[in-house]
Order: structure tokens, then C-alpha cells, then sequence
């Protein structure tokens, strides 16, 4: 169950505490270049706010709204389910709120993945209810075989096999955010 040091971290064909790299560093440059360019042209004309899902969504909505060339602001909110587990606990909390009013705004929640889906369909629903002109949903992952709850992705960056992954924000009890790929995680590491 210990986990080895960052530096170990960064050779995942090595082992280590990776199995297997999912999507490369050069993948998720390419396809947010790519979901940029459709957000740019999907919203031209008129003014767009972000929401990013903390902690999760910090590199992609980094990444993202460094593409856009839309009139954009950005906005976060901090929900938890997961904790210090590999399975989603199903209750969300919000850890922090919205600063803006979403009322009559075109709103895009930035995500980083969609697991269970739990998480997204109780975020759409709560920010449904505060009157927004427009909801849509921009994810770099998803995990079609465990999707508990249907969630409607306009933007979605990868379809990925349902094992548990770190890295580019998704964190195992906080540790493995930093890397710049995305990796399946050992399951020594959870003592899976
Ligand atoms: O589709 P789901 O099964 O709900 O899982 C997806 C959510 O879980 C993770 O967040 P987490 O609650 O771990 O918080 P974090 O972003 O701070 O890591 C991830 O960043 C998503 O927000
Ligand atoms: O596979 C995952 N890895 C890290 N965090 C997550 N949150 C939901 N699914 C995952
Ligand atoms: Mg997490």
C-alpha cells in the first residue's frame, strides 16, 4: 500500500505506482484544440462563463480557456463525493459555491471526468434551478461501462476503460494530480 516518490511517478512503463499511460500529454493538447475551436464557433457572438468543478477540472480549464478566443469568464464551484476512496460515495456536497449569478448567463461546466455520472447530473440539476440561459457540459473523460446516471456531454475529450485514473487533476487521496498524462493507477496503491 505505499506509494512511491513523483519522480517514480513519471516512468509508468516501469511500473512504479502507474500501470499504463490512457491518454498522452500530446492527446489532450491535441483534443482541447480541437473542443476549443468548437466552443469558439458553438458560442461566437455571445458571452460564455465556465464553470470548473474543483479540484478535478483546475488543468483542463487551464488548458481550455487558454484556446478560446470567445469573450469568457470563469466561475468554480467545489463538490465532493470521492474523498480519500476509488468509489464515489454517491452524496455530493458543495465544498464551495458559485461567486456569480448564473441567471440568464450561457454557462459550460468544465469537468475533468465522468465516472458514475452522480456528480455532473446533481451539478446540471442545481444549476438548472438558478435560471441560466443555457447548461452544457465539456469533459476530458468519460467512463462509458460505469456511468450510473445518463449525463448529456456536448464536449467530451476521451471515452475510457472503467479502471481507476490519476493524473492532469485526478488525484488518489490528493497525490497524482501533477502528472501531465493521464494513468491507470496501481491498484497496490488503494489495495485493490
Ligand atoms: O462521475 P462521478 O462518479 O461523480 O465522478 C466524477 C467526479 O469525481 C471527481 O471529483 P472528486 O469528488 O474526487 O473531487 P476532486 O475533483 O477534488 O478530486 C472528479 O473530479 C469528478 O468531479
Ligand atoms: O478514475 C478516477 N480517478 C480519479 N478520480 C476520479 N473521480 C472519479 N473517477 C476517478
Ligand atoms: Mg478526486
Amino acid at each position: 500500500m505505499s506509494a512511491t516518490s513523483p519522480a517514480a511517478w513519471r516512468h509508468p512503463e516501469v511500473g512504479g505506482d502507474l500501470v499504463r499511460v490512457v491518454v498522452s500529454e500530446e492527446e489532450i493538447r491535441s483534443r482541447l484544440g480541437e473542443l476549443a475551436a468548437r466552443i469558439d464557433e458553438d458560442y461566437a457572438g455571445k458571452e460564455l462563463l465556465l464553470v470548473g468543478v474543483l479540484k478535478g477540472a483546475a488543468f483542463v480549464m487551464s488548458d481550455l480557456m487558454r484556446r478560446l478566443t470567445l469573450d469568457v469568464s470563469m466561475d468554480w464551484m467545489a463538490v465532493s463525493s470521492y474523498g480519500a476512496s476509488t468509489q464515489s460515495s454517491g452524496v455530493v456536497r458543495i465544498l464551495k459555491d458559485l461567486d456569480a449569478d448564473i441567471t440568464d448567463r450561457h454557462v459550460l461546466i468544465v469537468e475533468d471526468i465522468i465516472d458514475s455520472g452522480l456528480t455532473l447530473s446533481w451539478l446540471v440539476d442545481n444549476l438548472y434551478s438558478r435560471g441560466p440561459a443555457s447548461i452544457e457540459i465539456a469533459t476530458l473523460l468519460r467512463k462509458p461501462e460505469a456511468v450510473k446516471v445518463e449525463v448529456d456531454v456536448k464536449y467530451l475529450g476521451f471515452d475510457i476503460p472503467n479502471e481507476f485514473v490519476v493524473g492532469y487533476g485526478l488525484d488518489y487521496a490528493e497525490r497524482y494530480r501533477q502528472l501531465p498524462y493521464v494513468a491507470v493507477l496501481a491498484p497496490h496503491v488503494y489495495g485493490g
